[in-house]
């Protein structure tokens, strides 16, 4: 007789794993190699941003005070006296009347406190000298980009943990981190198992399966931020599983494993963590997919045994694992985000557990709207690849209908639009600021 597991509920299950989380440690990449991976510490402003009074136009620096009697009728006129080109500095002083003429990003001189554009400027030559005239008043300050107005020095940019994306990348630079400290990625070991599994380039044959999961995963654990380390894929049989678990354990920081975690004959994953002596967190929660999802733990390393089930496989790891890596690599939200929608079709299937249904997100009538996918059966493979959203469903329900409001899991790879579709949207935010 196999013995009864008992569900318990998802967050339950997260708890306990977290309970288990460690971290990673700091150390450097170029800073060219730093995107996608995630800082090792704080980022904070050692110097103002810009580090100088500058000028964001192309024009002329003057003093404002010169310019109080200036008006359309009244032009003031300056004398030209140098000319500042963006990383040179003027450090002679600037008398009443006169200008230097300044490019983009180049410093303000010391005496100067305004910029004048320079299609507001009418040029011309006196005496072989250069002069302009200005129709209007400068107020002190205009067209400066002030010291420290960017970043002030000492302000925390960016925390530990954050993804570095390219902006942060951008700030990287402006610091002048040539090298980077970044969280050292977990190592994840991927095992694979199953009589039935075909190598990819193998030809089908009747009963067996090209082994999907194996490189699924993979993806999934470079998404999250970890490093794969793929061990192979195992045929049924309980001492080759065990001694691959076993092995695979001493070489890195957590151990995936897919397939036999059920209560077939052939699912040996719940008698190798015994041999082991692993401390089984939980062998089934109650959700759908991947409700054989079962976690163990030894010596600080986490196993997770994910579904064979392709689907079950997919959510088990975001759902579980995803949270692990990014814990390790000190990201102080680590769960997957959720928001808000409507739910796009009715979803008939009775649930007594909490499902999580791979859907796509979308927006009508100003509202995000959640349509599940394709053949919700944590076998297929075919809904995996355009979901970039979990709808989850809240078990103890006999179905949702369309219209209903659900939570969504926001999946990382969101869907782009076409042009059309680009310009559509923007339509729509200059049609919605009319009402304001
Ligand atoms: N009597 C019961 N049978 C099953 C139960 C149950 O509670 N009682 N649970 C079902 C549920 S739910 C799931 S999910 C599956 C989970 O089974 P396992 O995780 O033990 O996985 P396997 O049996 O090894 O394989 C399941 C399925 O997935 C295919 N598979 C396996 N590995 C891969 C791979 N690497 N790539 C692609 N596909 C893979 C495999 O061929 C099977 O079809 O158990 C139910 N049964
Ligand atoms: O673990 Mo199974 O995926 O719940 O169908």
């Amino acid at each position: 007789m196999v013995e009864k597991r008992k569900p318990i509920k998802v967050v339950e299950a997260m708890k306990r794993i977290m309970a288990f989380s460690k971290h990673g440690r700091i150390e450097y990449v170029p800073l060219e190699d730093s995107y996608g991976h995630f800082l090792g510490q704080d980022l904070i402003a050692d110097h103002d941003v810009p580090f100088f009074d500058r000028s964001p136009y192309d024009g002329f620096a003057i003093r404002a005070e010169d310019t109080v009697n200036a008006n359309r009728n009244n032009p003031v006129s300056f004398e030209v006296i140098g000319e500042i080109g963006a990383g040179s500095v003027f450090n002679e002083p600037v008398g009443k009347n006169q200008a230097v003429r300044i490019m983009t990003g180049a410093q303000i001189p010391e005496s100067c406190n305004a910029v004048v554009m320079l299609e507001l400027a009418n040029e011309y030559t006196k005496d072989g000298k250069p002069y302009f005239d200005l129709k209007r008043k400068s107020k002190v300050g205009e067209n400066i980009s002030f010291t420290g107005e960017d970043t002030k020095k000492g302000t925390v940019l960016a925390t530990k943990g954050t993804y570095i994306n390219p902006g942060i990348v951008a700030l990287l630079a402006t610091f002048g981190y040539k090298n980077v400290p970044v969280s050292s990625k977990p190592k994840i070991g991927i095992i694979a198992t199953g009589s039935e599994l075909l190598e990819v380039d193998q030809p089908l044959e009747p009963g067996k399966i090209r082994n999907s999961n194996a490189y699924m995963v993979q993806a999934q654990v470079k998404r999250a931020g970890g490093e794969p380390i793929y061990f192979g894929q195992f045929s049924d049989d309980f001492e080759t599983c065990f001694y691959q678990v076993k092995e695979a354990l001493e070489k890195v920081d957590f151990l995936i494993t897919t397939g036999g975690v059920s209560v077939g004959d052939y699912d040996y994953l719940p008698d190798i963590y015994e041999k082991l002596g692993a401390n089984v967190l939980f062998n089934k929660i109650a959700m759908r997919p991947g409700s054989v999802t079962t976690v163990a733990e030894l010596d600080g390393k986490i196993l997770f045994g994910l579904s064979g089930n392709p689907s079950a496989c997919y959510v088990g790891f975001e759902l579980f694992t995803r949270p692990t890596i990014r814990e390790y690599l000190f990201v102080e939200k680590s769960f997957l985000k959720k928001e808000i929608a409507i739910l796009g079709k009715d979803f008939t299937k009775a649930n007594p557990f909490d499902r999580f249904v791979r859907g796509y997100l979308g927006y009508e009538n100003g509202r995000l709207v959640a349509s599940p996918i394709g053949l919700d059966k944590s076998n297929v493979v075919s809904s995996l690849g355009h979901a970039d959203i979990l709808i989850q469903l809240p078990g103890g329900t006999r179905g949702y209908e369309k219209g209903m409001e659900v939570s969504v899991i926001l999946l990382e790879d969101q869907e782009g639009t076409t042009l059309d579709g680009f310009v559509e949207s923007d339509i729509n935010t200059r049609r919605s600021m009319r009402h304001v």
